[in-house]
């Protein structure tokens, strides 16, 4: 499906309720299954999120997670400890170059049987179950946090916990904090020093219901909206609350440099253009720490002209497509200049957007996200639009219902 959304210069004052967090909630469900008396709710509705849930309720040999990262790391660690149970675990064709190795040789490490079934290192997996796995790993942490994540979800459920070593420069930290807060809050006892992280063994837990908070990376495209918008432009997402797990929140931080100010209010956020508060560029973001955040905000810079450095991308090559090159091209499309090195990003400042531009999507739903608020500055088609379901499925009509005229075909 294509989309076709066309140059709307004044937004209605919407309220959007946004779904639940999908890495919240894919800790969670995992979690779920080990522990059935905990209870969630504002449970994500992503694709991400249907698809961890329907392979950790199922009794096939082969389950195919398609695009969802954190169900293809979370699911290998699970499977790895489901004593007498044979899976094959499967994704997309994406997902089997997104590489596996680092977590497959930890868990190999401590016991688990794992083998690949087509290239070394990529899924698709053999797995066969065996609970007594040994109570100490190491393992590089600079690729992706979903490896040591992962590792994290299974620790309590090992007869004797589990602690984990990491090694190198850490990487995508808020999410390892993330998965800490959640067995905390659960009743574990868990504890990150330095870099070693320590899971104590618990078999059962205290029954207890969870709220997911709604998503803030995908939050990230109405801060970009808003930033490109006229001045008291404001919109209300729903629901956020101020001390989040999730590290994207930090969005409310970067984006008072683009005029956006946002106002906790209850559980919902209030979020309105004021540019008196525009901060002079270049902007300069070390990104790290927020990688699902770094299209939202090279697309933002490109609509409002500004010039952008934005490091700490080294992760962004293996998720859903090369995001550097994919936004690099779609970018210059419209008629930016930006230059790639393997972990950053520079934009230079451009004051003329190219209408009416086809922008691909790479079957990455950030990128599909990431380029629709330029609407607010030209018109411009999305293809393959229907990505967006990995995280964000009702992402399209939230849009129309802020007033952007949009036509498919
Ligand atoms: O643990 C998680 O829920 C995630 C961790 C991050 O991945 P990396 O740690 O691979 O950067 C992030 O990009 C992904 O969308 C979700
Ligand atoms: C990278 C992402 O997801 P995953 O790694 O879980 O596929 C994402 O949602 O941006």
């Amino acid at each position: 499906m294509t989309i076709k959304l066309h140059q709307t210069d004044q937004l209605t004052n919407a309220a959007i309720e946004i779904t639940g967090s999908k890495s919240e909630t894919n800790r969670l469900l995992l979690l779920q299954a080990l522990y059935p008396e905990i209870e969630i709710a504002n449970v994500s509705n992503s694709d991400d999120s249907i698809v961890m849930k329907q392979a950790l309720s199922s009794h096939k040999k082969e389950i195919d997670i398609h695009h969802a990262g954190t169900a293809m790391r979370f699911l290998t660690a699970y499977f790895a400890i489901q004593n007498q149970r044979e899976v094959l675990l499967t994704g997309s064709k994406r997902m089997q170059e997104r590489p596996i190795k680092i977590l497959v040789d930890a868990l190999q490490r401590i016991g688990a049987y794992i083998t690949y079934q087509k290239e070394i290192g990529y899924p698709p997996i053999l797995i066969k179950g065996e609970q007594n796995l040994k109570s100490k790993v190491h393992i590089d942490a600079g690729v992706s946090s979903q490896y040591i994540s992962a590792l994290m979800l299974i620790g309590s459920s090992l007869p004797k916990g589990l602690t984990i070593h990491l090694e190198g420069k850490l990487t995508s930290v808020p999410y390892i904090q993330m998965t800490l807060h959640l067995l905390k809050d659960i009743g574990i006892t868990a504890n990150f020093i330095d870099n070693t992280i320590t899971i104590q063994p618990k078999q059962v837990v205290t029954p207890k219901r969870l709220v997911v908070e709604s998503d803030w990376s995908s939050a990230s495209y109405f801060y970009s909206i808003v930033a490109l918008s006229k001045d008291n432009t404001s919109i209300t997402l729903s629901s956020y609350k101020k001390d989040s797990y999730q590290g994207d929140a930090v969005l409310a931080k970067i984006y008072t440099a683009f005029g956006v100010q946002t106002t906790f209010t209850n559980e919902s956020i209030t979020l309105k253009k004021e540019s008196k508060h525009l901060v002079k560029p270049p902007i300069e973001l070390d990104l790290s720490d927020s990688p699902d955040i770094a299209q939202t905000i090279a697309v933002t810079c490109f609509g409002l002209g500004v010039e952008c450095h934005l490091t700490g991308l080294h992760t962004l090559k293996i998720k859903e497509t090369d995001r550097l090159a994919a936004l690099k091209i779609e970018l210059e499309k419209l008629g930016a200049i930006v230059d790639i090195t393997t972990e950053a990003l520079h934009l230079q400042p451009t004051d003329h957007i190219l209408d009416g531009i086809a922008i691909d999507t790479y079957q990455d739903h950030r990128m599909a996200m990431a380029f629709a608020p330029l609407a607010l500055k030209t018109g411009l088609q999305i293809n393959e639009a229907e990505v967006v379901s990995k995280s964000y499925p009702d992402f399209w009509s939230d849009l129309k219902n802020l007033g952007i005229k949009i036509s498919e075909f």
